[in-house]
């Protein structure tokens, strides 16, 4: 697979208000192929409207975003989406062949084609969740309905993943699993992930977004020491913080 070095995703002091409200503010933001890249920040700093910035659900109303050299809105079908499970209202009879079919949904088309079926099936088989395809979605566990919202999001075979907090709600083990799935799909995607850890993040993660209002992007460092493995049962990176995320903005020490 070839490498584009040029960036992906660019924001260009981008900022957005709700009611007059300002939530992000002047975000440079550039993120190549490959990235995977892990947004981290307070309660209501702004991690999941800047997920929705790049999706096109909202637009900025101040600087502009582009994504492989267009709008978010004219390259959509390249992006894969997982809300927060928090925010799904899965409150209806569906099966799990049903719900990862959701994710094959277009604009242009009512029916599904075979082709559609093909790959919500080897979407499934992606997150390990082959022998539940008959299963009510309400009667999986927690971990089993984050592993099929991330194959809907992925049978639209995305170039890019936006996933809102995939771990939430998830024993160590899981998020553990959950992450060694990303990783394999890192190899030709694009991934970006809304995480609740600011500290430390997993040992696949190679930045971290800061999103506190402002916007900064860190590297990660990889922790071998034994002593955090055995409190977090995991291998994980450290986030180098050479700067405090505060209510009012980044200030350096
Ligand atoms: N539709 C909306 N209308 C008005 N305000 C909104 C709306 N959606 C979000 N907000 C506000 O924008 C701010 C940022 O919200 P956002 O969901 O992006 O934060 P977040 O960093 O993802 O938070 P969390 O960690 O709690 O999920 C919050 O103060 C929130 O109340």
């Amino acid at each position: 697979m070839k490498l584009n070095n040029d960036p992906e995703i660019i924001l260009d002091n981008v900022s957005f208000a709700y009611k007059q409200r300002n939530i992000l503010e002047d975000v440079n933001l550039q993120i190549k192929q490959n990235e995977f890249a892990s947004i981290v920040g307070p309660n209501g700093g702004g991690k999941t409207t800047l997920l929705k910035l790049v999706l096109g659900l909202i637009k900025p109303d101040k600087g502009k975003i582009s994504i492989f050299g267009k709008t978010p809105d004219q390259v959509r079908q390249r992006i894969g989406y997982m809300p927060q499970y928090a925010h799904l209202d899965m409150d209806f009879p569906a099966n799990v062949m049903d719900v990862v079919m959701m994710g094959r949904l277009s604009k242009t088309t009512l029916w599904f084609s075979k082709k559609d079926r093909v790959e919500a099936l080897n979407s499934i088989a992606e997150v390990g969740m082959t022998d539940f395809i008959d299963t009510e979605f309400n009667e999986l566990s927690g971990g089993q309905k984050q592993r099929i919202l991330i194959a809907r999001a992925l049978c639209s075979r995305p170039d890019i993943m936006l996933l809102d907090e995939p771990t939430a709600n998830v024993d160590l083990k899981t998020e553990e699993n959950l992450f060694a799935i990303l990783q394999k799909l890192n190899s030709n995607m694009t991934i970006l992930l809304v995480s609740h850890d600011l500290g430390f993040v997993s040992k696949y993660v190679k930045s971290v977004i800061c999103v506190n209002r402002r916007v900064v992007i860190h590297p990660t460092t990889l922790m071998d020491g034994t002593l955090i493995k055995d409190i977090y049962h995991g291998d994980l990176r450290m986030v180098r913080h050479d700067h405090r995320c505060s209510e009012t903005g980044h200030t350096y020490d």
